[in-house]
């Protein structure tokens, strides 16, 4: 188990946001957190990281209590990849190797810098690697944010809405390499995604969060037409072309 969510609440001071959320994810999980806007998906991610402290509930990162860990331990454990992320002038290399910043002591080993090296490789990003963040689109900063959480080998990697800036063949190509690294590190990864079509593909857990509480979680099984429908509302059909299954509004 890599991590386990027990009973976490977290209210804002006018409103209540999320309530009795419990679950865990084991290694090699792609779990996919899926609601509408202002469902509580992204104020769930940053209470598993503890960017927000949660009212009620405790969150374990294998056996340790999150809570008690120190920022630096924490960040060796997860990686974590906002919704809206600043754009400075640094150049692509340097914001990936940043990745490594939990890991670094006085300066980045060859190792740290190999690291950052092979994600860039792995993500097609080595070509900007002296490009300046601030230079680029928005799709291609947003892949480098993901490239610095995966340089940072953390054993949980949370992503909110990773593919929102991305055009169709980067949307395809960041799904599958979450899912490739998810298997092949024997990570997991939590992922806020608005795109059911992509999530039902690669994902193979799935949280539907409702009014700030899980209406349903599973595998593929939960994935109905009446649990879309309930917390979308929204009529849809599951079908298949070939092996891949799509989700068709009616
Ligand atoms: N700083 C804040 N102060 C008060 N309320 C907030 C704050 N941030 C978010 N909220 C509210 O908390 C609720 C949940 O927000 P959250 O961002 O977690 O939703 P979400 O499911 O990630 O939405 P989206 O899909 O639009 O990103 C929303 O009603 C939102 O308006």
């Amino acid at each position: 188990m890599i991590l386990s969510v027990k009973d976490l609440a977290f209210d804002y001071p006018s409103r209540s946001v999320i309530k009795n959320i419990g679950f865990s994810i084991e290694k090699g999980d792609f779990l996919a957190v899926l609601g509408v806007n202002g469902a509580g998906k992204s104020t769930l991610l940053k209470c598993i990281n503890r960017v927000l402290k949660p009212h009620k509930g405790a969150v374990y990162i294998e056996n340790y209590e999150a809570f008690k860990l120190s920022r630096r331990e924490l960040a060796k454990r997860i990686g974590y990849v906002a919704q809206n992320n600043e754009n400075t002038r640094t150049t692509v290399f340097d914001a990936v190797l940043l990745g490594r910043k939990p890991y670094i002591q006085w300066e980045a080993s060859k190792n740290d810098l190999e690291i950052a090296h092979g994600v860039l490789q792995a993500l097609d990003l080595t070509e900007y690697a002296l490009r300046y963040l601030n230079e680029l689109s928005g799709g291609e900063q947003q892949k480098v944010v993901i490239a610095r959480a995966l340089a940072q080998k953390p054993e949980l990697l949370l992503l909110d809405e990773p593919t929102s800036s991305l055009d169709l063949k980067n949307q395809l190509e960041v799904a599958k390499i979450i899912k490739k690294v998810v298997k092949e590190q024997q990570m997991a990864a939590i992922v806020t995604m608005h795109d059911l079509n992509l999530a039902i593909r690669f994902a193979d857990k799935f949280l539907l969060i409702k009014d700030g509480e899980i209406y349903a979680a599973g595998g593929i099984e939960v994935m109905t037409p009446e649990n879309i429908e309930n917390v979308y509302s929204v009529t849809v059909s599951i079908s298949k072309i070939g092996d891949v299954p799509i989700v068709i509004p009616v």
